[in-house]
């Protein structure tokens, strides 16, 4: 195996973590203490922000007035996609029940959980297309109270377009609360009186790792932090367009990583060339976020074969994954960890991000090794049943008794007994063991 980088990140996905621990912890458990004064006191100090938390009618109705009409179609239209993508999600999963024995049903159900909390990240960009894509699925999938929740801009609160989506999508409740703040709200049920059963939706470090600490109180999607981009390419790809995907996606934040591996030397060199010019074409702040993102945690490495390829972007297991290569089939067979997938250079990162219709929240940091990303099954538990006739207890109950003695436990195997010595009472079982 020949692997080169041609480019270095210094930084990995998991830097920082242990300072950003501490910060969180520390800032969940005055909240969880001090309850609504103390998350309005977080807004205050960390957002700048003293106005009403709970979104009005009012304030919805004036957002739905103030944004133009091109800008609601263009949400429209992704909040459609998105829906029906999700919609043949829900209709691809199914309940059933089954005889498995003569006299012996079980079943499995989809029950949606009742009440979530959407987070909607909104530091740095007006993120609409997050809104569109946590809110819609939970709808979906059935959920009955969909609470939301998004960082004010400084003196503004929350972004009309992002108000906007939220309502469209179908929000019960908007909170303007960003940051662990924002999270503690939804899972302690502050200021709405419903707790979250369960947290979805991207968001920087801080967010990313509340979900993480309080996971287990409350279901979280997965472990959706700092975007990041991974690139397969082979010979026949093209370095303007590489560069320029690299770029779209390391300008999400500083921290974001952007990886390309390819099995051509031109193409890592050109594009390798080529990076810093367009970083240097973009306005401020996008082109410091893509700058320090690309100087700490941009990598390029070749590789001599596809095989050599593959198996190094699924060792990083990328959030999403670009291939630019013949035989886009070969690669959607082979590759299995990422979070989504952009097969051929006709397709991007930025059109799943904004409108395409599979969803946008992803796992990051290595965690599409274990999950996908948001779906109409996240907001769905599957539960099973089961139920059974007298007669079928004769064999199931002597198994189970016969079981439970052998594992030591005697009181489950007496729950066998007692039905059997019921529901045959002329029989004995026993000596059949
Ligand atoms: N994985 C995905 O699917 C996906 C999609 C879109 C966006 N994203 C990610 O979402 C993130 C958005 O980040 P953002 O910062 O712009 O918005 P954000 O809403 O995630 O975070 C803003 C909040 O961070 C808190 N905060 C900031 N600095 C803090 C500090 N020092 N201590 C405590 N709290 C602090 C503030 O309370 C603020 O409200 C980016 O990392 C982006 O890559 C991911
Ligand atoms: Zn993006």
């Amino acid at each position: 195996m020949s692997i080169e980088t041609l480019k270095r990140a210094d930084k990995r996905p998991a830097t920082g973590e242990e300072e950003t621990r501490r910060t969180v912890a520390s800032l969940l458990d005055e909240i969880e203490r001090g309850g609504e004064p103390t998350a309005l006191d977080c807004a205050r100090r960390l957002d700048g922000w003293d106005g009403p938390i709970v979104v009005s009618p009012e304030a919805i109705a004036a957002a739905e007035a103030a944004l133009p009409p091109a800008l609601k179609d263009d949400i429209r239209y992704a909040h459609d996609r998105v829906r029906r993508f999700a919609e043949h999600q829900r209709h691809s999963l199914s309940e059933f029940e089954v005889e498995l024995e003569p006299g012996f049903r079980a079943g499995q159900k989809l029950i949606p959980m009742t009440t979530v909390g959407c987070y909607v990240p909104g530091g740095r960009y007006a993120h609409v297309a997050s809104a569109i894509m946590s809110v819609t699925t939970a709808r979906v999938a059935g959920v009955r109270n969909v609470i939301a929740c998004s960082p004010p801009r400084r003196g503004e609160g929350i972004p009309t377009s992002v108000l906007y989506a939220l309502h469209l999508c179908g929000a019960d409740q908007i909170l303007v609360l960003g940051g662990v703040q924002g999270i503690a709200a939804l899972t302690f049920g502050l200021f709405t009186g419903h707790p979250a059963d369960m947290l979805v939706g991207p968001g920087n470090q801080y967010v990313a790792e509340a979900k993480r600490l309080l996971f287990g109180r409350v279901g979280i999607d997965m472990f959706a932090g700092p975007s990041e981009i991974g690139i397969i390419a082979d010979g026949t790809a093209d370095p303007r367009i590489l560069a320029s995907d690299l770029v779209g996606q390391a300008e999400h934040g500083p921290n974001s990583p952007a990886w390309l591996v390819t099995t051509d030397r031109r193409v890592a060199e050109e594009t390798i060339r080529l990076v810093p010019g367009l970083i240097e074409a973009l306005p401020e702040p996008n082109r410091g976020f893509a700058a320090a993102a690309w100087r700490e945690y941009g990598e390029v490495t070749l590789c001599d074969s596809r095989e050599e390829a593959a198996e190094v972007s699924d060792g990083y297991a990328p959030e999403h994954l670009e291939v630019h290569a013949a035989d886009p089939d070969w690669w959607l067979g082979r590759l299995v960890n990422y979070g989504s997938l952009f097969l051929g250079e006709e397709t991007t990162v930025a059109f799943g991000d904004k409108a395409a219709g599979p969803n946008h929240i992803l796992p990051t940091k290595g965690a599409a090794r274990y999950t996908g990303g948001l779906s109409v099954g996240k907001f769905l538990k599957t539960v099973t049943y089961q139920r059974m006739t007298r007669d079928a207890n004769r064999e199931l109950a002597a198994v189970t008794a016969r079981l439970s003695r052998l594992e030591g436990m005697e009181a489950h195997a007496r729950t066998a007994d007692d039905r059997l010595a019921k529901y045959f009472p002329d029989q004995d079982f026993r000596l059949e063991a």
